[in-house]
């Protein structure tokens, strides 16, 4: 559905991308990872649209991304980025309706209203509808964020999903380890009910756990694509972040990262 094919990006004589080539499918999770800098940022601005690469095409099925019109792509495809500050006094349902300004004109006040319903309810927010945005816990915001995206997706689940990318930038930041793995199950469930989904994560053992497919960047290249098991082997995300990591077994669960120093004292 969502393809890069050779996406080269060139900042300042510096490769930010060199040949980037990978493919997201709907109804799955595709999560980039890597070191600081490696281009993880960079890959997703060209995947959703908002930076043309040098060389190569991002293409949304079958057609380049940046031929589409805004307003059709934004139909399409939804952003979360990494800052979400709001400076007004918006309540939750109104940032919610935010995400269906693409809509403008061609959807009626009643299906903005389901459209916002319906995300703030995948999102478990419903107690927290006619809250100030500002008074949010960071959980809560970017929970909000997210339906803000999803009612831009809107209708986004079974075949009404098909064709729609929701485009992630390290939705766990700021939050703690509870509220990334519900955040994570929230996103996961996007994925599941038909969504395409690519998310940007630091944290190895979320994309492990949560994705179909993993793209391990460094400097700028594709080091690793696959199914996380292949993908993510002890050794290549060893050499990428340039610490001595292993995959260990966990007994309820699927396999952990974790740093090799750390384990020894672990054992
Ligand atoms: N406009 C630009 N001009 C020059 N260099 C840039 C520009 N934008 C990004 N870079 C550099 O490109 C590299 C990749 O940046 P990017 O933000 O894509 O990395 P990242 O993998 O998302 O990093 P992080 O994990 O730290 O968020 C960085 O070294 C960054 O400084």
């Amino acid at each position: 559905m969502l393809t890069a094919r050779d996406i080269t990006v060139v900042r300042q004589n510096r490769k930010l991308l060199d040949g980037v080539s990978l493919r997201l499918d709907g109804g799955s999770l595709l999560a980039v990872v890597g070191p600081n800098g490696a281009g993880k940022s960079t890959l997703i601005r060209c995947l959703s649209g908002d930076m043309s690469p040098e060389d190569g095409v991002a293409e949304l099925d079958g057609r380049p991304i940046g031929s589409y019109a805004a307003a059709d792509l934004a139909r399409r495809r939804a952003v979360v980025g990494q800052e979400q500050h709001l400076a007004f006094g918006f309540s939750v349902m109104e940032v919610v309706l935010l995400g269906r300004i693409a809509h403008a004109g061609r959807s009626g006040r009643d299906d903005d209203l389901s459209a916002a319903a319906a995300a703030i309810g995948a999102m478990g927010l419903e107690a927290l509808a006619e809250r100030d945005f500002r008074t949010l816990s960071g959980g809560e915001k970017q929970r909000c964020h997210l339906a803000r995206a999803l009612a831009q997706l809107w209708p986004f689940a079974g075949a009404a999903a098909e064709g729609k990318v929701l485009v992630l930038d390290e939705p766990t930041n700021n939050l703690d380890l509870r509220h990334q793995y519900s955040l994570m199950d929230q996103v996961r469930r996007m994925a599941d009910s038909g969504l395409g989904v690519i998310a940007v994560l630091h944290d190895l053992n979320l994309a492990l756990r949560y994705a179909d497919r993993v793209a391990v960047l460094c400097d700028g290249r594709l080091a690793g694509w696959g199914p996380p098991s292949e993908a993510m082997s002890g050794a290549l995300l060893s050499e990428v972040f340039g610490l001595e990591l292993r995959r260990v077994e966990s007994p309820d669960g699927p396999p952990l990262i974790v740093p090799a120093a750390q384990f020894a004292d672990a054992v």
